[in-house]
């Protein structure tokens, strides 16, 4: 098997439920889960190639388990990355909560890693707007203040998920120049090692 180079390390944090499985299944595998809400587990892992000006670049995306009995192992995976996608729910305002906590968290422990503020499953705001807790002019002033950048995605419809994006987004982000981590696994391969509960 030859060893696989990770360019860039981006880490998923957020409340549990808060949509990061979702939303990494929707990016890298351009679907929607249906069925029971099953919890991540630790945490999961996922190469996912993309295109950066000529180059290809492979981004490690490490889905952290959103419950707090977790915190401690997802502060493992933070550190040294390079990108961090900090999720909350649209129609959960103790999910934004969360996400200062963890927004907090990368300031004082990853100076050098981009933040990226996520309000997850904008479909059901867009049918129901009374049910949206998360205010958007809120959230960009806090993003402004933070650095950070800020977007709401639907991994349902995939709505802000695609390359118009999440993914340029995250290509300003990073460059083929990192340096790489040997994963002993075949470059161009998806893997995801899913932790999750039945
Ligand atoms: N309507 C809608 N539901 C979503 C969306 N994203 C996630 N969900 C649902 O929200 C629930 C939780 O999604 P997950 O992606 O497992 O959440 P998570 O943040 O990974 O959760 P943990 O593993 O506990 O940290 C599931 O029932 C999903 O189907 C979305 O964009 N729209």
């Amino acid at each position: 098997m030859s060893a696989m180079r990770v360019d860039a390390k981006v880490v998923m944090l957020g409340k549990e439920s808060v949509g990061k499985t979702s939303l990494v299944e929707r990016y890298v595998h351009h679907r929607f889960l249906v069925g029971p809400y099953q919890n991540t587990i630790g945490a999961a892992f996922v190469a996912k190639p993309i295109q950066v000006g000529e180059k290809v670049i492979t981004l490690g995306i490490w889905d952290t388990a959103g419950s707090e009995r977790y915190e401690a192992m997802s502060r493992i995976y933070y550190r040294g990355a390079r990108a961090a996608i900090v999720c909350y729910d649209l129609t959960d305002s103790s999910s934004f909560q969360r996400a200062r906590f963890w927004v907090k968290e990368l300031q004082n422990c990853e100076e050098h890693c981009k933040i990226y503020l996520c309000g997850t499953k904008s479909d059901l705001i867009g049918g129901d707007r009374s049910l949206r807790q998360i205010d958007y002019h809120d959230t960009q002033d806090f993003a402004d203040e933070i650095g950070a950048l800020h977007f709401e995605t639907s991994s349902k419809t995939g709505n802000n998920v695609g390359e118009s994006h999440l993914q340029s987004s995250l290509s300003n982000c990073v460059s083929a120049e990192e340096t790489g981590v040997d994963l002993g696994q075949k470059k161009d391969s998806y893997f995801y090692s899913c932790c999750h509960n039945n």
